[in-house]
């Protein structure tokens, strides 16, 4: 369900690698949002085998080790919301709050980028976090940003957020 990199930020933190995993449904934008950081590039995505939500529940029980190994060391999880898709919005709720529980993120920040901002009808920052319940995520360093991948605006200001949180902890 998500992309795993580590050294997104070599330049900033020359000596220590930093893992970030990006999670979100299926058609979030967490490819597009990848290629526009890395590269500043719009790319013509494909779906990404194997990394939709709905995979990772079928696979709960079995997969849980798998998610430990996966989760351990994260420093910053980014979320990413179609904020288009009100309908799996509650889905997408599910899944973060059971995420946050694991232990291995317990000393991770998160950032939700409420992407496609792009679009009319977008539902706003605001509403996604009220959607997501984010104020109930106790003892959490939790920050939402409205985006769109394709323009590429707001995702500087929320990686900005996350380095800011790394660099403190
Ligand atoms: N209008 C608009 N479309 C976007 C934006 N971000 C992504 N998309 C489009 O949404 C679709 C899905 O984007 P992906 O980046 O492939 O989504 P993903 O989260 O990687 O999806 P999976 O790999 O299936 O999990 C593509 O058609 C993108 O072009 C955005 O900010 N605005
Ligand atoms: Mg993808």
């Amino acid at each position: 369900m998500g992309i795993v990199f580590s050294n997104l930020w070599t330049r900033l933190f020359s000596k220590a690698q930093v893992k970030i995993i990006i999670v979100g449904l299926d058609n979030a934008g967490k490819t597009t949002i990848l290629y526009k950081l890395l590269l500043n590039q719009v790319v013509t995505t494909t779906p990404t085998i194997g990394s939709n939500v709905e995979t990772d529940i079928a696979g709960q029980d079995t997969m849980r080790p798998t998610w430990k190994t996966y989760y351990t060391d994260t420093k910053a999880v980014i979320m990413v919301i179609d904020s288009t898709d009100a309908i799996r919005l509650n889905l997408a709720k599910e899944e973060l709050h059971r995420m946050m529980e694991s232990e291995q993120l317990g000393d991770a920040c998160l950032l939700v980028f409420a992407n496609k901002q792009d679009v009319k009808g977008a539902m706003t920052a605001s509403q996604i976090s009220d959607a997501l319940s984010l104020t109930s995520l106790k003892d959490k360093q939790w920050h939402i940003q409205a985006c769109s991948a394709l323009t590429g605006e707001g995702l500087h200001e929320g990686l900005d957020w996350v380095v800011v949180q790394i660099a403190g902890s």
